[in-house]
C-alpha cells in the first residue's frame, strides 16, 4: 500500500489512536495555556486594550477595506476549524476577513439584572464566572465551546427554552459595528427593527461587539426526575403537559432510545436543604456519559429523583460531545478509560476539526447525519416516525422551545407564543440506501409542518424554500436600511450546502 494511502487508512479506523495519544495532550496543553495565557491578560488589561479600544480598531479594518476592497462582500476571521459546525464554511476564502475576535466578559450589572459580554466569549468562559458571583444566564448551552457572538447570530437553545424561549431571547442589547464602519446600539426601546432582525442574520447585517444578556440567581442544584415511558403518544402528551407547568419545571428534556421508548426529564434549580438526597455529581471526570447514565433508567424502568450540581447539569452532555464521542472513540465510556484519561475528555473540537482529514470528512457527509429540526410540538410522534423510517438514528434529542410571534427570520406561526420542539438527530443512519435526497426531502417535511431547521450544518434548500421558512421582509428593509447590499453576503449564501461542506 502507498504510504499516503496508508496513513489515510490509519486515519480513518484507528483514530482514536491519533485522538487518544495526540489530540488528548494537546488538549491538555491547550487547556494550561488557556490558564497561562488569562492571567497574563488579566496582568495586561490594566495598560493593554480596553473594549473601546478594540472596537476602534475594527472600525478601521472596516475602513480600511472600504476604501481597499469594497467588491468583497465582509464575514468574521473567525476560522472555519474553531466552529461548532461539522462543515468547512467554503465562503470565508473568497470574502474579506474581519478580524473580531473579542472574548472579555466586560461588567455584570446586578441592580439591572444583565451581563455584558463579548462575542467570542464562550459559554465554557461565561457560565463558571458568572456561577462563581451568585449568576446564571436563563438559557446555558450544553457545549462549552459555543460562543456568545455565534448562538445570537445562529440560534441557540436548551432545556430551559421551553420557559424563556431560543438565547437571543434573553439578550437585551446588541453593540454592533455596521458595513460603514459605524457603531450602532439596538434594543427593544432604541433601534428596535435592527434588534429584531439581528438574530439569525449570521454576521449579514453587521459586526457584534458586545451583547447584553439578562441574568437570574443561580441556585447550588437541579433536582431531576426522570421518568422512562415506553409509548409514543404517551411520550407526546406527557412532554406536552410538563411543558406547560412552569410552576414546577425550570427544565424539561427527553431522550429516546428507540421509536417508542424515551426517558423524560424534568428539572428545578434549587439549594437543596436537610432532606437533600442523592447528590450526582455527574461532571466528574469518571463518571459515565449522561446519555448511558439516562439510559440505565430505561432499561431498569425506574422513576428516579436526582440533586445535580448546576454547572455539571448544564454542561451534561458536554464531555460525549452529545453521543458523538462513542464514533471516534468507541470505549470512551469504559470505566478503565475514564478514570485513566476521563479528565483531560474531551478532546478540543477545534482540534479534532483541524486534523480531520479529507477522507473522513467525505465518509462522514456520506454516511453520518447531523441536524436539529424545530417542529410545532404536537408534530413529535410524527416526526419520529417519519425519522425512525429515513434514518433510524437513536438517541434522538428531543427539547421544548417556545417561540414568540413577530418580525424577526425565526418566529412562531401563530399569533400567540407556540409551544415547539428541537428535534436533534446525531449519528450514523441505520438504514440501507441513506443519502442526501434523505436529508434534502427530510427539510422539506420540516418546511411542510411549518418548522425550522438550524443552520449549523447547513442546507439543502433552494433560495425560495428557505425564504419560505424563514420570513425576509424585515430583514430585507434593515439590509438596505444598513447598507448591507454590498457589504455583505445574504444569509442563504453563508448556510446552503455549496459554501457548507
Ligand atoms: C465513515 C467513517 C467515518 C469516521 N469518522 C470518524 C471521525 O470523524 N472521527 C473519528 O475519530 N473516527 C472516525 N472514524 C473511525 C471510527 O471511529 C472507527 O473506524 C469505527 O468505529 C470502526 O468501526 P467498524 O470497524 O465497525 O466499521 P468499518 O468496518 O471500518 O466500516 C464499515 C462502513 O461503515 C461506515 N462507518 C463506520 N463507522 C462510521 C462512522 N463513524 N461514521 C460514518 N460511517 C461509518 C462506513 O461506510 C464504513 O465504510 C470513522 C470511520 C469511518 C468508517
Ligand atoms: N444547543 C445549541 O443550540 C447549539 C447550537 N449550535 C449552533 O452553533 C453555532 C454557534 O457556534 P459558534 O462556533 O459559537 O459560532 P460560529 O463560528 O459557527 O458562528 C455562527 C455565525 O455567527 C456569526 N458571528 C459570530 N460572531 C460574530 C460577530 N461578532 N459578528 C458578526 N457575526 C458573528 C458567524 O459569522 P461568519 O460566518 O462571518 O464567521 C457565523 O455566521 C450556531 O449557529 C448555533 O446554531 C451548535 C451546537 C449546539
Ligand atoms: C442544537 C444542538 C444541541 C446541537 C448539538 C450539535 C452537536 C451534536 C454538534 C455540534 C458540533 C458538532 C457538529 C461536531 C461534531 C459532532 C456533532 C457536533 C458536536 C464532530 C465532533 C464529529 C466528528 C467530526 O470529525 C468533527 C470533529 C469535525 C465534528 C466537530 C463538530
Amino acid at each position: 500500500m502507498h504510504s499516503d494511502s496508508l496513513m489515510e487508512y490509519i486515519l480513518v479506523n484507528y483514530r482514536w489512536v491519533f485522538v487518544v495519544f495526540f489530540l488528548l495532550p494537546c488538549t491538555l496543553i491547550g487547556k494550561v495555556w488557556a490558564t497561562f495565557e488569562k492571567s497574563l491578560w488579566s496582568r495586561r488589561r490594566h495598560t493593554g486594550l480596553d473594549h473601546q479600544k478594540k472596537v476602534e480598531n475594527i472600525q478601521l479594518e472596516i475602513r480600511h477595506r472600504n476604501v481597499y476592497a469594497p467588491n468583497r462582500v465582509m464575514c468574521t476571521a473567525r476560522p472555519s476549524w474553531r466552529s461548532m459546525t461539522l462543515a468547512e464554511m467554503t465562503y470565508k476564502k473568497c470574502m474579506f476577513n474581519i478580524n473580531v475576535h473579542l472574548d472579555e466578559m466586560i461588567s455584570i450589572d446586578s441592580h439591572n439584572r444583565t451581563v455584558r459580554v463579548e462575542p467570542s466569549i464562550t459559554v465554557g468562559q461565561l457560565i463558571p464566572i458568572l456561577i462563581q458571583s451568585g449568576w446564571t444566564v436563563p438559557v446555558a448551552l450544553e457545549l462549552e465551546d459555543l460562543t456568545i457572538g455565534g448562538l445570537v447570530m445562529g440560534i441557540g437553545l436548551e432545556s430551559s427554552s421551553f420557559k424563556f424561549g431560543l438565547f437571543h431571547k434573553t439578550c437585551t442589547r446588541y453593540e454592533l459595528i455596521t458595513a460603514d464602519g459605524d457603531l450602532i446600539t439596538c434594543s427593544e426601546a432604541e433601534n428596535p427593527d435592527v434588534f429584531e432582525s439581528i438574530p439569525f442574520s449570521y454576521g449579514t447585517l453587521g459586526f457584534l461587539t458586545a451583547i447584553d444578556i439578562t441574568i437570574i440567581p443561580a441556585k447550588k442544584y437541579v433536582r431531576l426526575q426522570y421518568r422512562p415511558i415506553s409509548s409514543l403518544e404517551k411520550i407526546q402528551s406527557c412532554l406536552i403537559s410538563e411543558t406547560l407547568d412552569t410552576e414546577n419545571n425550570d427544565f424539561v428534556e427527553l431522550l429516546m432510545y428507540s421509536k417508542d421508548e424515551g426517558v423524560l426529564m424534568t428539572g428545578k434549580m434549587t439549594d437543596g436543604d436537610q432532606s437533600t438526597k442523592y447528590i450526582n455529581e455527574i461532571g466528574r471526570f469518571y463518571k459515565p456519559w449522561f446519555f448511558k447514565h439516562v439510559e440505565s433508567f430505561l432499561l431498569s424502568q425506574k422513576n428516579a429523583e436526582e440533586y445535580i450540581p448546576l454547572k455539571d447539569y448544564y454542561f451534561r452532555h458536554n464531555n460525549s460531545l452529545f453521543w458523538e464521542v462513542q464514533d471516534i472513540i468507541p470505549f470512551g465510556n469504559h470505566p478503565v478509560f475514564r478514570y485513566l484519561l476521563g479528565w483531560i475528555m474531551p478532546a478540543k473540537v477545534a482540534l479534532l476539526k483541524l486534523t480531520q482529514t479529507d477522507t473522513i470528512k467525505r465518509l462522514y457527509n456520506e454516511h453520518h447525519f447531523i441536524d436539529d429540526f424545530i417542529l410545532p410540538i404536537s408534530c413529535l410522534k410524527k416526526s419520529v416516525e417519519k425519522f425512525h423510517k429515513h434514518l433510524n438514528i437513536y438517541p434522538i434529542w428531543v427539547c421544548p422551545t417556545v417561540l414568540n410571534p413577530g418580525h424577526g427570520l425565526v418566529h412562531s406561526h401563530a399569533s400567540v407564543d407556540n409551544m415547539y420542539i428541537d428535534i436533534g438527530l446525531y449519528g450514523e443512519p441505520n438504514v440501507s440506501n441513506y443519502n442526501s435526497d434523505i436529508a434534502k426531502d427530510l427539510e422539506l417535511f420540516v418546511l411542510k409542518s411549518k418548522g425550522f431547521k438550524m443552520m449549523y450544518v447547513g442546507t439543502y434548500l433552494n433560495i425560495y424554500e428557505f425564504k419560505k421558512m424563514f420570513n425576509h421582509c424585515l430583514y430585507q428593509r434593515i439590509r438596505m436600511q444598513l447598507n448591507c447590499e454590498y457589504n455583505f453576503p445574504e444569509v442563504y449564501d453563508k448556510v446552503n450546502k455549496k459554501v457548507r461542506r
